[in-house]
């Protein structure tokens, strides 16, 4: 095999390393990826993008390109916000899509994209589904929030004191039996009706700068506990801010996507991780 292609980029700090695959001939294992996304022993990410012709994963996309989204810890997810925008500039500047509006593949279903000329990028994120209401357990405090599902699963807890103060060194627990896949728990606290401030600690991953399904479904529960179901606000994350808007059955995300390096991973090491 030849050398193996990766770069390096993020969305608000939540930050991956994209494998351009097309003809997903790459083997890419879950030890692989931990170690891709190790900061120590690796690259240092949060998750890994494969860049992979959806008639080479045949999961059923009509979309040309699907992104195939892993977490840090290895696990595969069905969408990640932050990562689209990054992917779908990646399509663009590779010269992999001719226009700037097009759709890509997920596990969560085809999204479509619009790549903005200043590096922004929107993306169509799909219904944000209200599914009921769970609990969060950091240290000894329990918050109660509101389920949303983006594609994949988030538990959305509202704070009146402000959420930089919450200690999330320790993965927070959650009922093993409303969300047996896992979920991501966001911590959020309501500035105005169209401004909201987040923090994350993500399935597979743990804390991030940002998330961008996470920021779609703290819009989505802020409507809900509102009594509403449509509106826009911005949501501050500590990577950065980004702006969404939630409708009935569609929502969508708007922020940057920013690329930091690009090159060749050493393959003596690729072939002598776990397979
Ligand atoms: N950071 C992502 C979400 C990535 C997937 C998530 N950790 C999961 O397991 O569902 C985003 O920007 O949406």
């Amino acid at each position: 095999m030849g050398g193996i292609e990766f770069l390096k980029g993020h969305g608000t700090q939540n930050d991956f390393v994209l494998l351009p695959d097309a003809p997903g001939r790459l083997d890419l294992t879950p030890e692989r990826v931990a170690a891709l996304c190790d900061r120590q022993r690796g690259l240092g990410a949060d998750g890994v993008l494969r860049v992979v012709r959806s008639s080479a994963i045949g999961l059923g996309s009509e979309a040309e390109w699907f992104m195939d989204y892993r977490n840090a810890d290895g696990s595969a997810a069905e969408m990640c916000g932050n990562g689209m925008r990054v992917f779908a500039r990646y399509l663009v500047e590779a010269g992999l899509e001719s226009g700037r509006d097009f759709a890509v593949g997920t596990r969560a279903g085809d999204r479509p994209v619009r790549v903005h000329g200043d590096n922004t990028v929107t993306v169509h994120m799909g219904p944000a589904r209200i599914t009921g209401t769970s609990v969060a357990v950091v240290g000894e405090r329990e918050l109660s929030g509101v389920a949303v599902d983006v594609g994949n699963p988030h538990l959305v807890s509202t704070l009146d004191d402000d959420v930089a103060e919450l200690d999330l060194r320790e993965a927070p627990r959650f009922d093993r039996d409303f969300f047996p896949n896992g979920v991501n728990l966001e911590f959020v606290n309501v500035l105005a009706a169209d401004a909201l401030r987040m923090r994350v600690y993500e399935r597979g991953v743990g804390e991030t700068r940002a998330c961008g399904t996470g920021t779609v479904a703290v819009v989505a529960a802020a409507l809900h506990l509102a009594g509403t179901d449509t509106g826009s606000s911005t949501v501050d994350i500590p990577g950065g801010r980004v702006a969404v808007t939630v409708e009935r059955g569609a929502s969508t995300l708007t922020g940057p996507a920013e690329f930091v390096a690009r090159g060749e991973l050493d393959e003596s090491w690729w072939n002598g991780l776990g397979r």
